[in-house]
């Protein structure tokens, strides 16, 4: 069988971690083509185009500075270029941008290719909520598996032990991306609850601007504990709103589950932006434009993603600990109310 050849799609802080990774993969395996080409959006950096400086320098010094890719890593500015005879596609852009890619993509892909979503976020779709992947396999009629995990892209860039969950609906594609990801300190387990995998990440950025809220507050680990509890459960509840039966309660218990929600909620971007919003007053757009080098959010917009999907359910009453992270993004609701929020938590009542 030919090697197959590998596209990233997308080169942000977890696109260009990931790429880290795979070209290190493909070195050591048959299945893959030894040359990965990643898709790069064109910028300029004191007066030099990004890819050219992956493709000489080896490194992205915008979103991933300090650590080198692999030499076999190869930048390429335009999409279609970049997947073009690829047969195994890697989605890592933030998730405002993915219906707009894969537009482009559309008609430049050849039969058989398979793509796994990186990518934390939802969508909204005319019947409510829409997965990421979902727009990815009925745009690009692909099968699509998911990764998810706590995976803070610095510390495995670092090379730091962590674990991270493939959900598949084909489980032969999520072996074929176990052998593309995994290393040993990057430890995947396949499952296939695939949906519930990627409403986990979804979800849990939500939870993590409201732990950012209570740090900015002051208000300990004891309370932070108790949003993580409480983001928890209202995780569980909407997966099991929208997934209905297939959800697997022990989907929870993967990396994908408790543990990316407690690493977000200590570690993560959401959480530092939500920490500064209660502290400085600033908004959420000016705190992400200052504080993140051109890195995005998924948190503030995933919550306005999700209140729409309630209110079309009419059950936002059901998920106040959601809806008060929209609600002080957006709409100037007073950010001390996420404590009103958890004192009135339908949890204890
Ligand atoms: N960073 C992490 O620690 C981490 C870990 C796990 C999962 N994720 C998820 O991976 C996904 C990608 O995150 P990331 O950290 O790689 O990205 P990032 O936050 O570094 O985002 C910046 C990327 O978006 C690109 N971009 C900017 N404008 C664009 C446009 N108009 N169209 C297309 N691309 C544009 C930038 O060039 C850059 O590559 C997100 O859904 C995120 O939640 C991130
Ligand atoms: O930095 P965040 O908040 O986008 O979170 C990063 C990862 O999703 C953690 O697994």
């Amino acid at each position: 069988m030919p090697a197959k050849k590998v596209c990233i799609v997308g080169s942000g802080n977890w696109g260009s971690a990931i790429a880290k990774i795979i070209g290190h993969n493909v070195r050591a395996s048959n299945r893959f083509d030894p040359v990965v080409n990643m898709w790069v959006y064109e910028e300029m950096i004191d007066g030099r185009k990004l890819t050219e400086i992956i493709n000489t320098e080896h490194e992205n010094v915008k979103y991933l500075p300090n650590h080198k890719l692999p030499a076999n890593v190869v930048a390429i500015p335009e999409l279609v270029d970049a997947v073009k005879g690829a047969k195994v596609l890697v989605f890592v852009v933030p998730h405002q941008f993915i219906a707009k890619l894969c537009d482009q993509m559309k008609n430049h892909l050849g039969e058989g290719t398979i793509g796994i979503s990186l990518i934390k976020g939802i969508s909204e779709g005319p019947d409510g909520l829409k997965l990421v992947s979902d727009i990815i396999r009925e745009k690009l009629e692909l099968d699509v598996s998911v990764l998810m995990g706590a995976n803070i892209a610095n510390e495995v860039a670092e090379e730091k032990f962590c674990e991270s969950t493939i959900g598949a609906r084909n489980e032969a594609n999520g072996q074929i991306f176990k052998e593309l990801l995994q290393t040993p300190n990057f430890r995947i387990t396949v499952v296939m609850d695939s949906d519930t995998v990627e409403l986990c990440g979804a979800l849990k950025n939500i939870v993590a601007v409201a732990a950012g809220f209570s740090d900015g507050f002051g208000l300990g680990d004891n309370t932070k504990a108790a949003v993580i509890r409480l983001g928890m459960m209202e995780m569980v509840a909407f997966a099991r709103l929208f997934l209905g039966e297939s959800v697997c309660s022990e989907t929870f218990l993967e990396s994908c589950g408790v543990a990316d929600l407690i690493t977000t909620c200590y570690g993560g971007r959401n959480r530092r932006v939500a920490e500064a919003f209660v502290k400085t007053s600033k908004s959420i757009t000016e705190l992400e434009a200052e504080m993140l080098n051109g890195q995005k959010l998924q948190g503030p917009q995933t919550s306005a993603d999700v209140y729409n999907v309630l209110q079309k359910k009419d059950m936002v009453n059901k998920f106040p600990l959601f809806a008060a992270v929209y609600q002080i993004c957006f709409e100037g609701r007073l950010a001390k109310e996420i404590i009103t929020c958890l004192q009135n938590h339908p949890e204890h009542m």
